[in-house]
């Protein structure tokens, strides 16, 4: 097993040991979640969690919110500011963090880092410690990253998510390889609080395996993006809870157009239960798309240490 594959199935005691309590995000008009990258998928999740635990909330790329917070919110000085970074050190991350506190904005730093720069700039850090092998793909921090973001909007998060997670994974384990032989076109699909999830699944695999790979709310997929699939498609599906029967509907017509189906929650060539409630359904399927990533770049024959043009932390001289 190699050493990203080892950070991916050996998370679950990070998890365990994150599962603290940590208190509530204080209360404004809007919070919003900033973040680079796999952070700003994450972001996007939380922003849509939050939204349907009653807190008002928006996801905007770090660098959009340093820049031109008001294209997002135009009483932006208003907000609260959660702010997602593995390292606490992506530039971007940190300046707007910086700035948001420079105008009067409460900023909780959620981070794999304790004594970063983010931390520094925060008015209140949430930390978890993540899997010591993790390199430049983010795998064991993405997740306890989204684990922390959920508990500070007042989600339960428990055992039974880390068992349903594991369950997940090795099912994903189990079918991977034969799903994937031969396929070189792979589609996420999920909405809600699934989108950002479905990205962060997209962007694992892409980063890995160097295979272009999308995502999408899955309605939105038959509006033209359809054009692409055939039979050398692996769709994803994140079912959600508000209109499954649609998604499977989907899923058909998928399925009839040559695309083999990943169905975490619902119907698909490989079904993924994941027994947990809809506010846990993404954590819960993370490391099984993790493991995707790994298995596909594996299959090409690639090293997901070292992935191509990638690096730990990206720093910018100029944010
Ligand atoms: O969470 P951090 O440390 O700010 O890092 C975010 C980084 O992670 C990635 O998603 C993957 O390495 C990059 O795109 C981005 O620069």
């Amino acid at each position: 097993m190699g050493i990203t594959e080892q950070t991916i199935v050996e998370q679950f005691p990070f998890w365990r040991a994150a599962l603290v309590p940590r208190g509530r995000l204080p209360a404004a008009p809007v919070t919003v979640f900033v973040g680079c990258g796999t952070s700003y998928n994450l972001a996007l999740s939380l922003a849509a969690a939050a939204n349907g635990a009653g807190i008002a909330a928006i996801a905007v790329p770090a660098r959009e919110w340093l820049d031109r917070p008001t294209a997002y919110w135009p009483r932006w000085q208003e907000a609260s500011v959660v702010a997602l970074s593995r390292s606490g050190e992506t530039t971007e991350t940190v300046a707007a963090a910086a700035a948001s506190r420079a105008a009067g904005i409460h900023v909780t730093g959620i981070t794999c880092a304790e004594g970063s720069s983010l931390a520094a700039e925060s008015d209140r850090v949430v930390h978890a410690e993540t899997h010591p092998l993790e390199g430049i793909v983010m795998t064991s921090s993405a997740s306890l990253m989204l684990l922390m973001g959920l508990q500070i909007i007042g989600v339960t998060v428990g055992e039974d998510v880390v068992a349903a997670a594991e369950a997940a994974l090795a099912a994903t384990n189990t079918a991977a390889d034969a799903l994937i032989a031969g396929r070189s076109h792979f589609v996420y699909l999920g909405g809600g609080a699934l989108y950002g999830v479905a990205l962060e699944g997209a962007l694992k695999l892409l980063e890995m395996s160097q295979t272009y790979a999308q995502a999408f709310h899955p309605l939105e997929y038959r509006h033209g993006p359809i054009s692409l699939l055939d039979e050398r498609t692996v769709a994803i599906m994140l079912y959600g809870d508000a209109r499954p029967d649609d998604e499977a509907v989907l899923v058909g017509e998928m399925q009839a157009k040559g695309a083999l189906v990943l169905g975490f929650g619902g119907p698909g060539d490989v079904s993924v239960p994941l027994g947990v409630a809809p506010a846990l359904a993404g954590l819960a399927a993370l490391p099984a798309l993790q493991l995707l990533g790994e298995r596909v770049a594996g299959a090409k024959g690639l090293d997901t240490v070292q992935p191509r043009h990638l690096t730990k932390v990206v720093m910018l001289a100029s944010a």
